[in-house]
């Protein structure tokens, strides 16, 4: 026991895995009042939390799980905050053996869905409720009030919510915190809200290295724009922090840091997976995929260095009008943004057909306002257009939405153009202009696409004329007939 340890008293909650995250949700519960049991793998980092913080609130200290276990009111709450995969299931596995029919084990990390359907369903088996909690915010917010997306069985939420809600961020009184729904739903939303992050991300770099090479702005002067945008309908996090990024100068070197950093981004996974899942339900997230795609050709080094210098073809001349070009460039990342949230509430909406969750959209957007990474100002238009249609064939569609892209239309289009007779990458702004001019097209290409199937693979197509499906006899007589 340590300061501020209270040894008559058992913890509410105990957290494993003391990391960034698990130490600051650990600090966030115990100045909420609640006694918070402390445990981790190597015992340093529990030492390090209560020698630094110990003052914060009840903590109970332990150095094995038996003791951590032990120190738990029952129904026994465990939130494990550990490396998502194999530790995950050490962890679980080690918690299981010594907790007791009705103790609940959370998992807060950024979890594979399936992984925590697997688990779910094994760990019910053993008289154990589980419940996969996406947990967004970063260090910041898991201490001052993160966003918080717990699956699982219902009744696991009767006996966690008011606990989590008391953590999680605030918004107009409502807090970032509602039970998602069934087993692996939580974190499939989690993975989701990771790949909107990615290309939200990626809009904003393209927007920065249009600023760069476009207008030859230096980091101040971006982060001056992204400043300015962070006060009007662009006010979000991610605008906030790019503006802090660029305005950091180096010590080492006196440059701007964002000069200095290697221009290679890694990704842990959770991007990847959205696209993955998103491949199999067969929905197009192209923004996020985009997203993915751009961070792993970032990170192609070798093959980049050696493309350095290959033919740009004859370039246009740079943008005279800076004023109209940077408003140019907010529309574009206003309406590819729009783009982007609309695939993700696709995909979340397929992802709830498919395993039958019953998600409710309004409801991600009600607690993605606040805490998480991708909180954003247009969050509360995301929910006013679920509030209003619940079953929205897309949110473009929303009458706001469909606004505020016909306002920014115009714009996004000269961005793209621009960028292209530039020789300047923007795979998102692009890909996403593409995927609403693809989505209002009254006719698309895919019904030669459909021609071509039919005729090397016997295939069939419909007809828009009739009813069935009609096969071409190619290398017959090239009549139809009904297949
Ligand atoms: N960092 C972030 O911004 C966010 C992270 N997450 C997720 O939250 C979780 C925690 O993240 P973060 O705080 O960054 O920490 P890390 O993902 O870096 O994980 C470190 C923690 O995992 C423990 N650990 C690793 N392997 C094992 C094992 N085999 N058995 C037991 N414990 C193990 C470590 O213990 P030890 O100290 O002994 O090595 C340490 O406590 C992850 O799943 C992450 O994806 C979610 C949202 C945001
Ligand atoms: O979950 C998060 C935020 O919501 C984590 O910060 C996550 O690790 C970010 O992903 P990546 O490392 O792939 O950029």
């Amino acid at each position: 026991m340590t300061s501020g340890v209270d040894s008559s008293e058992l913890a509410q909650i105990g957290v494993t895995g003391l990391a960034v995250m698990g130490s600051n949700i650990a600090r966030n519960f115990a100045r909420n009042g609640h006694t918070v049991a402390l445990h981790n793998r190597s015992i340093a980092k529990t030492d390090a939390l209560l020698a630094e913080h110990g003052s914060e609130g009840k903590f109970i200290r332990t150095e094995t799980i038996e003791e951590f276990v032990a120190a738990l009111q029952k129904p026994r709450r465990v939130l494990i905050m550990v490396k998502a995969g194999d530790p995950t299931d050490a962890v679980i596995e080690e918690l299981a053996g010594a907790m007791e029919e009705g103790d609940i084990i959370i998992d807060g990390g950024n979890a594979l869905y399936t992984d925590t359907i697997r688990r779910e369903a094994s760990l019910k088996q053993r008289g154990l409720l589980f419940v996969g909690a996406g947990i967004s915010g970063g260090e910041e917010g898991a201490l001052n009030g993160p966003s918080i997306m717990p699956g699982g069985p219902v009744d696991s939420y009767k006996a966690l919510g008011p606990l989590l809600e008391s953590i999680a961020a605030q918004v107009d009184g409502t807090p970032c915190c509602t039970h998602i729904g069934p087993d692996g739903s939580g974190h499939f939303v989690k993975m989701v809200h990771n790949g909107i992050e990615y290309a939200d991300m990626q809009l904003i770099g393209e927007a920065y290295n249009l600023f760069r090479d476009a207008l030859d702005y230096t980091p101040q002067q971006v982060a001056d724009v992204f400043t300015e945008w962070n006060a009007g309908d662009l006010e979000s996090y991610l605008v906030e922090i790019t503006a802090e990024v660029l305005k950091q100068v180096d010590a080492k070197t006196g440059q701007p840091l964002v000069d200095v950093i290697v221009d290679a981004a890694e990704q842990k996974g959770t991007g990847r997976w959205t696209v993955k899942a998103a491949l199999d339900l067969g929905v197009p997230v192209t923004g996020i995929a985009e997203a993915v795609f751009a961070r792993a050709l970032s990170g192609s080094r070798s093959q980049r260095k050696a493309a350095v210098g290959l033919a740009s073809g004859t370039l246009a001349a740079k943008p005279s009008d800076a004023e109209q070009f940077t408003h140019d460039i907010s529309r574009a990342l206003y309406a590819s943004k729009i783009v982007a949230y609309a695939q993700g509430f696709d995909q979340i909406a397929a992802g709830s057909a498919e395993y039958d969750w019953n998600l409710h959209p309004g409801d991600l957007a009600t607690i993605w306002r606040g805490g998480c990474i991708i909180r954003a100002r247009f969050l509360n238009r995301i929910k006013d257009a679920y509030d209003d249609n619940a079953d929205l064939p897309s949110l473009i569609l929303a009458p706001y939405f469909r606004d505020a892209i016909e306002d920014a239309i115009d714009s996004w289009r000269r961005v793209v153009i621009t960028a292209a007779s530039l020789g300047i990458p923007v795979p998102a702004f692009a890909s996403s202009l593409a995927y609403y001019d693809a989505l209002r097209a009254e006719r698309l290409p895919a019904a030669l696409t459909q021609g071509q199937r039919d005729f090397f693979g016997a295939h069939t197509y419909e007809r828009i004329d009739s009813e069935g499906k009609f096969h071409t006899l190619w290398s017959g007589d090239r009549s139809e007939i009904q297949a």
